[in-house]
């Protein structure tokens, strides 16, 4: 990152006033009959009201909009375990693009936690406040642990965002970017830079898309996973391949992918260079990718490109997943963020990107047009169309699939944040 970009980053946190959200007040507070509504003593009937039937939080309070964002700080984007308060401008972040984009309000929520168990109850003892759980930056393994207890625990969805939000964005770009390359993902094999949550639930979610896991060579800080270690844990060993590869070096030669959900700079242009025809390159980690994409590019030209930031094109991020899955998640009140949930939010997201985009989105990232193509693979965040497409297709999923417990919306698709109810 420029010096520039570094003291304006510090600089946007900090002023005019410290942070990125605030609350608002959403009912008229302005006389003494406003108070005696908001509060004592009209505040006494919604109480009674829901201890007679909890399900009138959801008409009496904010619950039904409420999504925490949770995390124990041991996995922050690419930096590592720096702790639960260092985490805190993440969590904010993705409560910003919540909002942003989906109209969700968020609480997030740094939990300073000994243990995985300390952590599971600390979440389940709160879960009722809120609508959803958006778990983030739980560093694996962990994190499969936490995720699988709390859902059990749980009355509203918990989806850990740096496993599924991701999986399911990358899914998209991916199928679409092998299409671009002429590429069967069925035939393509992968080296996956990384063996985390992002990793394992990325390479998951591409075996159910059709990719063969005999394929995969999956890498952690030890070099490949293969058959004849004896250090796996039992996510890690889902992966291993028979295979006598070892190195990113005897794995990188030939492959058609490198997905890199990892950490900064570890994949070199000589490396770049040994790849199949044609290659896919999802450089993902943040904030620094595994290869820049000026170094890639200036590498060999036949390739498509993307990252996780915001400032190239292709962005594989889950912020094109989590604010829309959850808003049709919470407007079909889902018990579960399920398996056909996130299929129909890949399939959504990546035939977005094959329609033609309207002006004001090209404006707003200061170009004359954009078009399905190795620039263009999946939708860009401020497409408002994302809206309309991704909660509607994952809230009918709910609905088919049986865990909502509201009909499909009335008032959808929404076509702008002006729709949402
Ligand atoms: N673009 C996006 O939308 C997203 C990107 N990410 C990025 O993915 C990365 C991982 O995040 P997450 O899965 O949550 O974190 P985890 O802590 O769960 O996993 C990190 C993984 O990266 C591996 N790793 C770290 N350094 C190296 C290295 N030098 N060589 C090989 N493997 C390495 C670790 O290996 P080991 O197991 O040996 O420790 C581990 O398997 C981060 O950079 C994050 O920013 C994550 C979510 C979303
Ligand atoms: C984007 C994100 O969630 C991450 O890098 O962890
Ligand atoms: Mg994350």
């Amino acid at each position: 990152m420029s010096q520039d970009l570094k003291e304006a980053a510090l600089e946007y946190h900090a002023k005019p006033r410290p942070g990125k959200l605030s609350v608002e007040i959403t009912k008229p507070t302005q006389t003494s009959r406003d108070l005696s509504l908001a509060y004592s003593p009209g505040v006494a009937e919604p109480v009674r009201e829901i201890a007679k039937d909890p399900e009138n939080a959801y008409k009496y309070t904010g619950k039904g909009n409420l999504v925490a964002v949770i995390t124990d700080g041991t996995a922050i984007l690419g930096l590592g375990n720096l702790g639960p308060l260092a985490s805190k401008p993440v969590m904010e972040g993705k409560g910003v693009l919540f909002k942003r984009f989906a109209g969700i309000d968020v609480f997030d929520i740094e939990v300073n936690s000994e243990s995985p168990q300390a952590f599971i109850e600390t979440v389940e003892r709160i879960a009722d406040t809120f609508g959803g759980i958006n778990l983030e930056d739980i560093k694996a393994p962990e994190c499969f642990e936490i995720e699988r207890a709390l859902i059990e625990k749980c009355n509203v969805p918990v989806f850990h965002d740096d496993q599924h939000g991701t999986a399911i964005v990358t899914a998209a770009g991916m199928i679409n970017a092998l299409e671009l390359q002429g590429k069967k993902i069925e035939d393509a094999t992968v080296v996956c830079l990384g063996a985390g949550a992002a990793a394992i639930a990325c390479m998951k979610l591409l075996i159910s898309c059709g990719m063969r896991s005999e394929n995969i060579f999956m890498l952690d800080r030890k070099g490949v996973i293969h058959s004849g270690r004896d250090d796996l844990n039992q996510y890690k060993a889902m992966f291993a391949n028979d295979t006598d590869k070892r190195t990113l070096d005897d794995a990188i030669d030939g492959a058609d992918v490198f997905v890199g959900l990892s950490g900064p700079d570890l994949l070199s242009a000589d490396q770049l260079k040994k790849m199949a025809p044609n290659p896919v390159v999802f450089a993902c980690s943040n904030p620094d990718p595994e290869i820049s994409p000026a170094v890639a590019l200036a590498a060999r030209d036949d390739l498509i490109m993307a990252t996780g930031r915001s400032d190239y094109p292709n962005q594989v991020n889950n912020v094109l997943g989590f604010p829309f899955i959850f808003r049709g998640a919470l407007d079909v009140r889902a018990t579960a963020i399920n398996e056909e949930m996130k299929v129909a939010a890949v399939n959504a997201i990546r035939e977005l990107a094959k329609e033609p985009v309207p002006q004001e989105i090209c404006a707003a990232y200061n170009v004359d047009s954009l078009e399905f193509g190795k620039e263009y693979i999946i939708p860009k965040p401020m497409d408002v169309r994302l809206l309309d497409v991704v909660p509607a297709a994952v809230a009918r999923a709910a609905v088919d699939s049986g865990v909502a417990r509201l009909p499909y919306p009335a008032h959808y698709p929404l076509k702008s944040m002006d729709d949402i109810i």
